[in-house]
Order: C-alpha cells, then sequence, then structure tokens
C-alpha cells in the first residue's frame, strides 16, 4: 500500500480508512467506523460517498455525493496518510461503486474488507438496486473479506437464507466469486448469533449468546469496522473476526439506549459505561 511502510516508521501508528456513508445519529456508517477505530486504537480516516438524514427509527434523507468526489477523497487520505486496511460500506450508486474499485486498484489496497451493505434495518434502500450487480462483479472480486447478513447474501447468491446450513452454502457461493474470506452474519437469525467463515478450506463457526436487546443499530457496520482495525493491526482474517465478534458483543451488551428506536451500540464499552 502507498508509502505504508515509511509512514508507519515515522507514526508508529496503525491505520484504517472506510469508505461508507454518514448517519445523523451516530449509530452506524462512518460514525461507526470511526468510533471503532478509535476504540481499536487504529487512526481512522474517511472518504464519505452519501450523507443520510438518519435515527434511530429510520432513515429520512440521503444525499449522495458525486462519484468524482468520492474519489478525491481516497485520493487525498492514501496519497499522503496511507492505510494498512480499508473497508467499504453504503456505496449508494453504481458510479461510486466504479470510482471506489479502481482506487481500489489504483493503490494496491490489500486488506479490503467490503460490508455490502444495502438496506438499512429500517427497511430504506442504501444501495440503488442496479448498483448490486455492480457491485458483486467489480468490487467483491478485489476484497480480502466481505461481510454480509442475511439478506445480502441471499441477494448476491439469488437464495433465501434461514438456517445454518444455509449460510455456508451461500458463503461457499460466494467464495466461488473470487473473494478469498467470506463471513456471512447471522445476526437475523434465531438461537445463537452465529457468523460462519468460509476461506476455501473450512468452515469457522465465530458464535456468541443472542443478547435481547433491540438497540442493535449499526452492528454490521460495526463489526467490519472491527475486522478491518484488527487486520490494520496485523492479525491474519480468522484472528481478527474473534477479536472483532468480543468486540461487537461487548458493544451490543452496553448499547446506549439512545433514541425511540432502535438504538446504537456503545462502540467505546470498553473505555466507559454510560452515565459515568
Ligand atoms: N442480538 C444479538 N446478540 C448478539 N449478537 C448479535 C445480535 N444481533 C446481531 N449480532 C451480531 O452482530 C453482528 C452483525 O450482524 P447482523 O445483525 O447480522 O448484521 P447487519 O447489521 O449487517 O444486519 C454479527 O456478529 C451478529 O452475530
Ligand atoms: C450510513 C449508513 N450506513 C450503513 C447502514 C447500515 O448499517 P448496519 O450496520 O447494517 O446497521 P442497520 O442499519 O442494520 O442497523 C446505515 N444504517 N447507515
Amino acid at each position: 500500500m502507498i508509502e505504508n511502510e515509511r509512514v508507519r516508521e515515522r507514526s508508529g501508528m496503525y491505520k484504517a480508512l472506510t469508505i461508507a456513508g454518514s448517519d445523523s445519529g451516530g449509530g452506524a456508517g462512518i460514525q461507526a467506523d470511526l468510533k471503532t477505530f478509535a476504540a481499536l486504537k487504529v487512526y481512522g480516516t474517511c472518504a464519505i460517498t452519501a450523507v443520510t438524514a438518519q435515527n434511530t427509527v429510520g432513515v429520512e434523507g440521503i444525499f449522495e455525493l458525486p462519484a468524482e468526489f468520492v474519489g478525491r477523497q481516497i485520493d487525498a487520505v492514501l496519497k499522503d496518510i496511507g492505510a494498512d486496511a480499508a473497508k467499504t460500506g453504503m456505496l449508494s450508486s453504481v458510479a461510486i461503486i466504479e470510482v471506489v474499485a479502481a482506487k481500489v486498484q489504483e493503490y494496491g489496497v490489500k486488506k479490503l474488507v467490503v460490508d455490502p451493505v444495502m438496506v438499512a434495518k429500517s427497511g430504506d434502500y442504501l444501495l440503488a438496486k442496479e448498483a448490486r450487480r455492480v457491485l458483486k462483479e467489480k468490487l467483491l472480486p478485489l476484497a480480502l473479506v466481505i461481510t454480509p447478513n442475511l439478506d445480502e447474501a441471499g441477494t448476491l447468491t439469488g437464495r433465501n437464507i434461514d438456517s445454518e446450513e444455509g449460510m455456508v452454502e451461500a458463503a461457499k457461493a460466494l467464495h466461488d466469486l473470487g473473494v478469498p474470506y467470506v463471513l456471512v452474519k447471522g445476526g437475523h437469525l434465531s438461537g445463537a448469533a452465529t457468523d460462519i467463515l468460509y476461506d476455501g478450506r473450512e468452515i469457522r463457526r465465530f458464535t456468541a449468546p443472542r443478547l435481547d436487546n433491540r438497540h442493535t443499530h449499526g452492528t454490521g457496520c460495526t463489526l467490519s469496522a472491527a475486522i478491518t482495525a484488527f487486520l490494520a493491526r496485523g492479525l491474519a482474517v480468522a484472528e481478527a473476526v474473534a477479536a472483532a465478534k468480543e468486540y461487537i458483543q461487548l458493544a451490543i451488551g452496553r448499547a446506549l439506549g439512545v433514541g425511540r428506536g432502535c438504538g446504537p451500540v456503545h462502540h467505546l464499552a470498553s473505555y466507559y459505561s454510560w452515565g459515568e
């Protein structure tokens, strides 16, 4: 990655870039990613793709940035600061996906986590329907890890996934597209919260007790940001997923109860309890 070794020698910091949308409610998107990077002691930078007017109840509006300007943000960050790892979240449109894919290739970003965000928990669309095919064809093959939830894995594979066996089948089908590591998240199944990682050889299960908590807004963004941070710190993929799973469990367990709807998790739970 660009000048990475030289930059680390100078600053001693691990760095991660998020390319995602802004959530005015602070629970998902860029805000979740930067809080997560900071909590995990990684210097975070960002390229904003779209600004949402959003809270814990839903998405009230989306203002998409020009694709060319998304590219300029990525240029500004990577030619100066660099990134040990990067992630994508809400990409919004075909044009933005194309710019992001081009920049990932131009700068040789190797540790790329793609969270194929399509629809918010509230049901609002965060990716144009016509962009799904482009995401699959142009960005997924550049990823080291992808982190679809059940619906996203279903859309990308044309299946209806409602069981762990279905998650395994989807993970294998997505690996066949050329993705080295596929993590299918099981947050929307009943029972334990089990995510499945497939690397082309073995299936690994990451399981945690399901927390009875409606405040799970931004869990997907937060998990993928934590994986990115641990990759930036040099962990191997399976270790990064295991560490990220512990992090999200704590963050959900200490969720803040902010707002009238589905509130954010506590990204800084390991540092302080709410109200202190
Ligand atoms: N109620 C819960 N208790 C414990 N873990 C959960 C819960 N809901 C989601 N998770 C975990 O949070 C992460 C995000 O999963 P998921 O909710 O499926 O993603 P998304 O937010 O993209 O829909 C996964 O590790 C999942 O297992
Ligand atoms: C700006 C923005 N990006 C992504 C999401 C979706 O986040 P996710 O972690 O999947 O959480 P939920 O929407 O499912 O709570 C978002 N809402 N906003």
